[in-house]
C-alpha cells in the first residue's frame, strides 16, 4: 500500500532542470546528474547555509524508498543545507548486485543483507570517527540514501546505531507508482530501469504505525521540488531540535 499516492504536481520554473542540478551545491545550470556523486561527500564539498544547534546525540538520518521517490534530491538537499556528510546507498553495492539490477533482475534478501550490514556499519562510522569531518570532531549526523524497502531491513540499520549509541532516524518518501515510473524513466544514465519500480514495489513495506511513532517520517514526495524540501527540513528541524543541548 502506498501511504499517500498523490498525483504530479507543477514543478516551480526554477526548480524545472533540477534533475540536472549539481545535487550538493545546488547550481544550476549544469550537466551534472545526482548520479555523478561518489561516496562521501563531505561537509566542506557543500556551501551549507544553516547552522546545527548542538545536539545530546549524535544521528542518522537515512532517506528511504524505491527508486525514483527522490531520495538522492532530499539527502543532497539536507547535505547542502546543514554541511552533513552524505553516503550514497548505492555506492555500497557489490558489483554483483549492481549487474544484476541493471540486467532487470530484483535483488533478494540474500542480495541485500551484506549491503545493509555495510551501509549500518559507515553510518555509525561517519557519526563516531572523524573520518568524514573536515574539523577535529565527528559531525553530528550524516545523511544516508538506502532504499529500505522491507521492515526486516531497517530494523538491520537499527540495529547497527543502537550498538554504536546513535539516534537513528527514517524520511520515507511517499511516491505514486504512477509517478515513480515517469521519474524513472525521464532520469537517463542509471542502472534502474522502469521496470524494476514494480518488482520494488513488490517488497515495498512502508513504516508501519509503531514505526511511524518511533523513528519514520513520511514525506509526500508526489509534490514539487520546494514544498518535498520544506517538508524534509520541517522534519529534521522538529527532530534535530528536540535533541538540543
Ligand atoms: N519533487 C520532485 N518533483 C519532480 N521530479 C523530482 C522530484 N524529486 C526528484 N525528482 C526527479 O526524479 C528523479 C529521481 O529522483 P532521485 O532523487 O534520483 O530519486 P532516487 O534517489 O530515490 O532514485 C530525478 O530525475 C529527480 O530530478
Ligand atoms: O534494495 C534494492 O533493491 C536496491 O538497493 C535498489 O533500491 C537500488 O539500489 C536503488 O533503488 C537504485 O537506485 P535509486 O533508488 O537511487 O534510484
Amino acid at each position: 500500500m502506498i501511504l499517500t499516492p498523490s498525483a504530479p504536481q507543477a514543478q516551480p520554473s526554477t526548480h524545472a532542470s533540477m534533475g540536472s542540478r549539481d545535487p550538493i551545491s545546488g547550481a544550476s545550470p549544469s550537466n551534472a546528474s545526482p548520479y555523478s556523486i561518489t561516496a562521501p561527500v563531505l561537509p566542506s564539498d557543500t556551501q551549507s547555509t544553516e547552522h546545527l544547534p548542538p545536539t545530546q546525540h549524535k544521528h542518522i538520518w537515512f532517506v528511504t524508498g524505491p527508486a525514483g521517490c527522490g531520495k538522492t534530491t532530499s539527502a543532497a538537499f539536507l547535505a547542502r543545507t546543514w554541511g552533513l556528510p552524505y553516503l550514497e546507498g548505492d555506492t555500497f553495492h557489490p558489483p554483483a548486485n549492481i549487474a544484476k539490477m541493471a540486467a532487470g533482475h530484483p535483488l533478494t534478501d540474500d542480495d541485500r543483507w551484506s549491503w545493509l550490514e555495510k551501509i549500518g556499519n559507515a553510518a555509525v562510522a561517519a557519526v563516531t570517527d572523524n573520518s568524514l569531518s573536515t574539523t577535529s570532531a565527528p559531525p553530528q549526523a550524516v545523511i544516508l540514501t538506502c532504499s529500505a524497502l522491507k521492515k526486516s531491513y531497517r530494523e538491520k540499520l537499527r540495529s547497527a546505531a543502537q550498538a554504536g549509541g546513535v539516534k537513528v532516524h527514517f524520511l520515507y518518501l511517499a511516491l505514486s507508482p504512477e509517478e515513480l515510473v515517469r521519474r524513472v524513466t525521464a532520469r537517463k544514465g542509471h542502472y534502474m530501469k522502469a521496470e524494476m519500480v514494480r518488482s520494488q514495489l513488490e517488497a515495498l513495506e512502508e513504516p508501519d504505525a509503531g514505526e511511524r511513532a518511533a523513528d519514520a517520517v513520511v514525506v509526500d514526495a508526489g509534490r514539487g521540488f520546494h514544498e518535498v524540501e520544506a517538508e524534509v527540513r520541517e522534519a529534521f528541524e522538529r527532530v534535530m531540535g528536540d535533541d538540543r543541548v
